[in-house]
């Protein structure tokens, strides 16, 4: 059992459509991911990984089994109540950044922290720490359309990154990064999981997997193997990105 588990699939699985169009895009995945682990999801494309995330995240409802978010059920949860969680607790950094256009760099980071209730003044003093922590100081009153997309990525990193949030799900959020930024988003995953938040990770990139704890391949919407950072791989790791 892994101490103190962020967050546990048990037996989640997923399936979308009905009849012809039915597809299983999870079956019944096990996974705990502890306080201070980094996870990388790795497997080929259509594989079930964005599915995952999103069971993982409360963002969709598994069509078999439970996912628990810090010892909580979610299958348990009223829509507000879920809401909360997920506002609170989870940070998403998605490959559809969804900034809010309308908003500078530093009034997107500190959203989250108003919606949860901090004070505006101090949300924006977090929200101008975190950009400071990704080198990015100067874009805190630029709206989006002003960045680049490497910057609009990093913004959308510090915004899920603020705050007290335990459990961080990034789906390839070095995509539109050179690989010295691409490196640095790693960089910064590693300290927030170091500093106690567990990490759920997909990317495709293999060296990106050398900052993970553990890496677990799906391949047809199953895990199909798990390795530690102690124990390479048995696959072919080229065969899955
Ligand atoms: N909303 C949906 N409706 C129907 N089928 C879906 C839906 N979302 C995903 N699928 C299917 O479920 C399977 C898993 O998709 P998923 O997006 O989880 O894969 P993935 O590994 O993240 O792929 P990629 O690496 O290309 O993003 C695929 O066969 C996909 O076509």
């Amino acid at each position: 059992m892994t101490a103190n588990p962020v967050l546990e699939l048990r037996n989640a699985g997923k399936v979308y459509g009905e009849g012809e169009t039915l597809v299983t895009a999870l079956h019944g995945a096990a996974l705990t991911v502890a306080a201070g682990e980094l996870v990388a999801v790795r497997g080929s494309s259509g594989s079930g990984k964005s599915t995952l995330l999103h069971l993982a995240g409360g963002l969709d409802a598994p069509s078999t089994g439970d996912v628990l978010v810090e010892g909580q059920a979610l299958s348990g949860m009223s829509r507000k109540e879920l809401a909360r969680l997920r506002r609170r607790s989870i940070g998403y950094v998605f490959q559809d950044l969804n900034l809010v256009p309308s908003l500078t760099a530093a009034e997107n980071i500190a959203l989250p922290r108003e919606l949860d209730g901090t004070h505006a003044a101090e949300a924006r003093i977090e929200a101008l720490a975190a950009l400071e922590e990704i080198g990015l100081r100067e874009v805190a009153d630029r709206f989006p359309d002003e960045m680049s997309g490497g910057q609009q990525q990093r913004v959308a990193i510090a915004r899920a990154l603020i705050g007290p949030r335990r459990l961080v799900l990034a789906d390839e959020p070095t995509g539109a990064l050179d690989s010295e930024t691409g490196e640095g988003v790693m960089r910064l995953l590693r300290a927030r999981c170091d500093a106690g938040a567990a990490c759920l990770l997909v990317t495709h990139e293999p060296r990106h997997s050398a900052w993970a704890d553990r890496v677990v391949f799906i391949s047809d919407g199953a895990i199909i193997d798990e390795t530690t950072a102690d124990a390479p791989a048995v696959l072919d790791l080229g065969a899955l990105t």
